[in-house]
């Protein structure tokens, strides 16, 4: 699979008359790290995130998840804020060492407490509550145990997950066993970017390889007791050539292969593709053939984050990508560095229905960084380019459901403001603004028009 080579922003066609499903579900997502604070309250252990945080120099301007959003103790305010949106489902990730301080063995009652007082919150709301159970925040304790390098991580996460499981299944239906394993792999193990900050060619692949076993194991332990829905999120970046010479036609199977059929293609067709083994080359590492059995257990959905495209020119081969991003003449860029580009999220969507069967899918996080004007005089903040970003991916949603995709909800990313990783708090991805000084929150425009599109069930986008 490879696309034709586009500059510019492409037009999307508008499907007119095409309406979402009634049972189109809704929604916004977040994170336990990203927005609670309190990272050791009431027992939790530490997580590699808080200690990254507070690793000089790891984050920028010094930012911790030691307040964020506050949303710890601000919780019912911020279900307030999501029936003024009129969300229909709520995606929240679980703080493992919340639930289990040391990763394994004794249960923090008071950590599945809190959740379970936010799950009752969200139900009493009539707002779905949808959980993730890693979301980039492993147990300190684990780390210093190997963490995702040892191959007991996979045995270590099944056993959080049955404890969650336990409490909560049956008001949690849909449930999600990890975020993003690439961005834990590349950016935890091979950019250093992100916590716990390896870079190390070798330990990546072995990483990538027991969360997707993590992953197998959590599910199987789910088919045991649970009677609702668990899957899977993945992030997905369409690669597309620079030009059509072959090094940038190469260059760009590479990227597609480390970033998109990485993980899709095991967990789907039980195997890895070959172009990523040989990127590899003798940092491969070897594994019993049953692994891929237990990462193929098959889940009920696919969660796609999708922000951006790729455009991929070859940069002389350093491993593992083509560095080179080319800058598109006349796009428009977030403040993250990422293309605007909607046309990908519908040849992912298409990619993804004719290359693994048509899966269930859910945009599980969409959205966009714009500087924001501080909030007007009259508690309003003004945020276009936002807004114009999320009408754009959403006119795409239209399309994808024409072309076939099993297309059944979208979460915005993200509710709130919050702490985005090692950039701090200086990108806003927010619907609502938060001002960290005194934890005010204000509907953006973008919120409120977001609040129109679930009203209309996307009529009026
Ligand atoms: O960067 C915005 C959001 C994060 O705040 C979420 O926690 C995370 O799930 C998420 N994933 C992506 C796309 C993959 C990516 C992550 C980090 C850096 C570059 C790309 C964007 N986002």
């Amino acid at each position: 699979m490879s696309w034709g080579v586009r500059t510019g922003t492409a037009s999307v066609e508008r499907v007119d008359g095409m309406d979402f499903p009634d049972d189109f579900l809704w929604g916004a997502a977040t994170a336990a790290y990203q927005i609670e604070g309190s990272p050791l309250a009431d027992g939790a252990g530490a997580s590699i995130w808080h200690r990254f945080c507070h690793t000089p120099g790891m984050v920028r301007d010094g930012d911790t998840g030691d307040v964020a959003c506050d949303h710890y103790h601000r919780w019912p305010e911020d279900i307030a804020l999501m029936r003024r949106l009129g969300l229909q489902s709520y995606r929240f990730s679980i703080a493992w060492g919340r639930v289990l301080p040391q990763g394994t063995g004794a249960v923090n009652e008071a950590g599945l407490d809190f959740y379970e007082r936010l799950v009752d919150g969200l139900l009493e709301a009539g707002i779905a509550p949808n959980a993730t159970l890693y979301h980039w925040d492993l147990p300190a304790a684990l780390d210093d145990c190997g963490g995702w390098l040892n191959r007991d991580s996979a045995d270590w996460f099944a056993e959080y997950a049955e404890r969650v499981f336990r409490r909560l299944d049956g008001r949690v239906k849909m449930w999600t066993t990890l975020n993003e394993p690439w961005v834990v792999m590349d950016g935890g193990y091979l950019s250093g970017a992100l916590a716990p900050g390896h870079r190390n060619l070798y330990e990546a692949p072995i990483v990538a390889h027991n969360l997707l076993r993590a992953h197998g194991k959590a599910v199987q332990a789910y088919r045991a007791s649970g009677a609702h829905r668990i899957g899977l999120v993945v992030n997905l970046e369409p690669k597309y050539p620079a030009s059509d010479a072959l090094q940038d036609r190469a260059a760009t199977r590479r990227a597609h292969a480390y970033m998109n059929r990485h993980f899709m293609d095991p967990v789907f067709r039980g195997r890895y593709d070959e172009v990523l083994v040989q990127m590899f080359g003798a940092a491969w590492p070897s594994f019993p053939a049953s692994d891929l059995e237990l990462i193929r257990t098959p889940i009920d959905f696919l969660g796609i984050n999708y922000y951006t495209r790729n455009v991929v020119r070859d940069d002389g081969g350093r491993f593992p990508l083509p560095v080179d991003r080319p800058v598109q003449p006349g796009a428009t860029y977030s403040e993250t560095g990422w293309e605007v580009f909607p046309q990908g999220l519908l040849d992912t969507l298409n990619w993804v229905r004719t290359r693994y069967g048509n899966p269930p899918v859910y945009i599980t996080e969409n959205g966009s960084a714009f500087y924001d004007p501080p909030v007007a005089q009259g508690g309003a903040v003004h945020d276009p380019l936002r807004m114009h970003y999320l009408r754009q991916h959403l006119r795409v949603l239209r399309q994808a459901i024409a072309d076939g995709c099993d297309l059944r909800g979208y979460y915005a990313w993200s509710l709130l403001d919050n702490l985005e990783w090692a950039h701090g708090y200086s990108k806003r991805f927010g619907l609502v603004h938060v001002d960290f000084q005194n934890q005010r929150r204000t509907l953006k425009d973008s919120g409120a028009h977001y609040a129109r599109v679930i009203a209309s069930n996307g009529q009026c986008l």
